[in-house]
């Protein structure tokens, strides 16, 4: 294999392991028919329709390549044949001969996106084991086996303490790959794995790729065009244009079969770079519409040593056009055209054909054959997930208490790089969340200092209680808005390849933060409460910190409800704009009997309101003595004349933490319905 140190590529021999350790699977082969996939793009300008009724088989062990000239459709058709995306489309896919039952299918495959899509804050050993921890049953015999096995294979060991962020693209990339080989899925789809990648690196990619399907995988990746060199490495190429099928067959047999059809590749021109030419339009205009009929639209397929279709020239792409004209209505005629694909989608027969054909041309099985078993514990088949959702909840748990224990102890080099490189905000927040809480205490302290017992300043003390809540509201509300999206990408690869729950996953993320968003809030109620006098009591202490506690979790559940609502830009802005009403209805600003009948309300929705007279509960009723007062008069000597000017003599303080209580449970389950639908609009 290629590897690159520094600037010097060297060429370093493929790893001899078989892999032995991993899960056995079954191989899959994967057909469809007909596929159509529309899409609405509003009401003024109707259904568009992407998918044009395409067929196609994709073998196990073979390597096979969607390509095609961009906006073909080949991510669209990745992610029909996913199950990523279900909605829009028609025509049927099987697996193994069977219906695809896409619950099943999505256990047995993964699904590699562009963006790898890896959590920085890990070294790669620690993600193959928490990936582990998470595909692979709880008992399994051996966890390590299997993880050294991968890394070896994909040349990854002695990076194994490397953190991810600090890999190279191609290393990046091979630890996507190693973390889905896991639980061993017999199908892998790849959304363009060589983008971003030099030539060596993207050499060594596809190389693995097809060491991969040699053990019997069924391997499928988009590509935009391949180098001739990459593009010889592929078994099958299935080319798109215009949302149709031009050419289904092996790579080598692509050049003939153009030729067949009067379309001459020059000598020493790239045959992909060819196709994608002729898919433009550049050697006619009716080129594609004939390389379609002539292919069935994906029905035939061109295989070595199979006598080529006949090719019937009657009005089928007519017929074709039609089908498209009718906004993505099925056309009779790939029904009507001679199809070839049964007559090769006998599986076994194809994988004999296969393995015999490698060991012809390598002298010898290769390294990574006879992976997959035609064998499969129906009980683990069942399964949803590989693990029970509570241990999902424990280690996703784990996960994120690493991560915040990290970032403790992080060098400042690292976070210079996490700020340079806008990566795991979350973690950096940490720090500025720690240092915001000290100094803003002691700011306010100093502001306020000694104020609490003073008759004098009660109107100064209250605006203190105000500005309290309105500083944890702010910084609890935000920190979540700005970093919960950034893990979506994460959780939506995760979740698709089954990984976890989204509850589980919802559980441990939100729980994980509670313990340092406590922290800070005692930190910060700490400082202010003492350097401002405030009574010197236990009990008043706690309630007062009670109340600020509430308010700050629940602040931070109206981030996570953004968060998993709207994106970062639409989220920093809205949720303190929408904070106002809550703000201005707290009790503050208008006492409630100032309030309009009709818009009182306002008042019981407003957390602010309850938080506030929590706090001002806590500081000036349960029998508070008569402040001290160094003026002639002081208006608000009592502490019941306070209460009376806020309209809150009959205040019950247990019912502002019964209230504040109900809302954050409320927010948690909202920002979780949110988040499911999140992922499903998604996709
Ligand atoms: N949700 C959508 N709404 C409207 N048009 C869409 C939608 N999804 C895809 N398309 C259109 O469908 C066509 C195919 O898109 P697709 O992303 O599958 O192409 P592609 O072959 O993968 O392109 P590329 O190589 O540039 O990524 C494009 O013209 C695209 O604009």
């Amino acid at each position: 294999m290629l590897a690159s140190t520094g600037t010097a590529v060297t060429i370093q021999p493929a790893s001899q392991t078989k892999m032995a350790n991993l899960p056995k699977r079954p191989p899959v082969e994967l057909a469809f028919r007909d596929l159509m996939y529309t899409v609405s793009e509003g009401r003024s300008k109707g259904p568009k329709t992407i998918l044009k009724s395409v067929s196609g088989l994709i073998r196990p062990r073979e390597l096979t390549a969607i390509m095609g000239p961009s906006g073909a459709g080949k991510s669209s058709l990745l992610n029909i044949l996913t199950g990523y995306k279900t909605t829009g489309m028609s025509g049927s896919i099987t697996v193994n001969g069977a219906e695809r039952n896409l619950s099943h299918f999505r256990k047995q495959s993964c699904y590699i996106m562009q963006d790898n899509q890896l959590h920085a804050n890990l070294t790669v050993l620690e993600a193959m084991r928490l990936a582990a921890s998470l595909k692979l049953s709880k008992d399994h015999p051996d966890k390590p086996g299997i993880i050294r096995d991968i890394l070896e294979t994909l040349s990854l060991l002695e990076h194994e303490n490397t953190m991810t962020s600090n890999l190279s693209g191609g290393q990046k990339k091979r630890l996507s790959i190693a973390l889905e080989l896991i639980n061993n899925p017999p199908v892998m789809f790849f959304d363009e794995p060589t983008s971003g990648l030099d030539s060596s690196s993207c050499y060594q990619c596809i190389k693995l790729l097809k060491d991969l399907s040699r053990g019997g995988r069924t391997i499928v990746c988009t590509i935009h065009q391949p180098s001739a060199r990459l593009f010889e490495m592929f078994d099958q190429l299935y080319t798109l244009a215009e949302g149709q099928c031009i050419y289904q067959g092996n790579t080598s047999q692509l050049v003939p079969w153009l030729s067949s059809r009067g379309l001459e590749c020059p000598s020493y021109h790239n045959p992909a770079s060819y196709i994608i030419e002729v898919s433009c339009g550049e050697y006619g205009e009716n080129n594609v519409s004939a390389l379609v009929t002539a292919i069935g639209n994906g029905q035939h397929d061109i295989r070595e040593g199979k006598p080529w279709p006949e090719v019937k020239d009657n009005n089928q792409v007519a017929a074709l056009q039609n089908g498209e004209k009718n906004g993505g209505q099925n056309s009779n005629f790939a029904k009507t055209t001679t199809n070839y694909l049964p007559k090769d989608s006998n599986l076994t027969a194809n994988l004999q054909v296969v393995v015999q054909k490698d060991e012809e041309t390598n002298g010898a099985p290769n390294v990574t054959a006879s992976l997959l078993e035609p064998s499969m514990d129906s009980k683990e088949a069942g399964k949803r997930y590989a693990t029970s959702e509570w241990h999902q909840f424990w280690i996703i748990l784990q996960r994120a208490l690493l991560f915040s224990r990290r970032d403790w102890v992080m060098s400042s080099p690292q976070i210079a790089f996490l700020f340079h490189h806008s990566i795991n905000l979350f973690q950096t927040l940490m720090y500025l969340r720690l240092f915001a809480h000290i100094l803003v205490g002691f700011l306010i302290g100093a502001l306020y200092y000694d104020i609490g017992n003073e008759g004098s300043k009660v109107l100064s003390n209250l605006g203190f209680l105000f500005f309290n809540m309105l500083f944890l509201m702010y910084t609890s509300m935000t920190v979540t808005i700005l970093s919960f999206p950034l893990e979506m990408p994460v959780l939506l690869k995760e979740n698709f390849n089954r990984w976890y729950s989204l509850r589980s996953y919802y559980l441990a993320i939100t729980i994980s933060d509670i313990p340092f968003q406590a922290i800070f809030c005692i930190l910060y109620v700490a400082i202010v409460y003492f350097c401002t006098s405030q009574p010197f009591e236990f009990f008043r202490f706690g309630m007062f910190l009670a109340a600020c506690l509430m308010i700050s979790f629940v602040a931070q559940s109206i981030g996570l409800v953004v968060g998993a609502a709207m994106n970062v830009q639409n989220g920093v802005f809205l949720a303190p704009v929408m904070s106002v009403p809550f703000l201005l209805f707290s009790g503050f600003f208008v006492s409630f009997d100032a309030i309009p009948i009709y818009l009182r309300w306002i008042t019981y929705l407003s957390y602010i309101r309850y938080g506030f007279e929590g706090t001002a509960l806590a500081t000036y009723a349960f029998g508070r003595e008569k402040l001290k007062c160094s003026q002639v008069h002081c208006h608000f000597k009592k502490p019941e004349t306070t209460l009376e000017e806020l309209d809150m003599l009959d205040a019950d303080y247990r019912l502002d933490i019964i209230a504040l209580v109900v809302i954050f449970i409320i927010l948690r389950i909202a920002a979780f319905l949110f988040l499911r639908w999140k992922l499903k609009s998604n996709r």
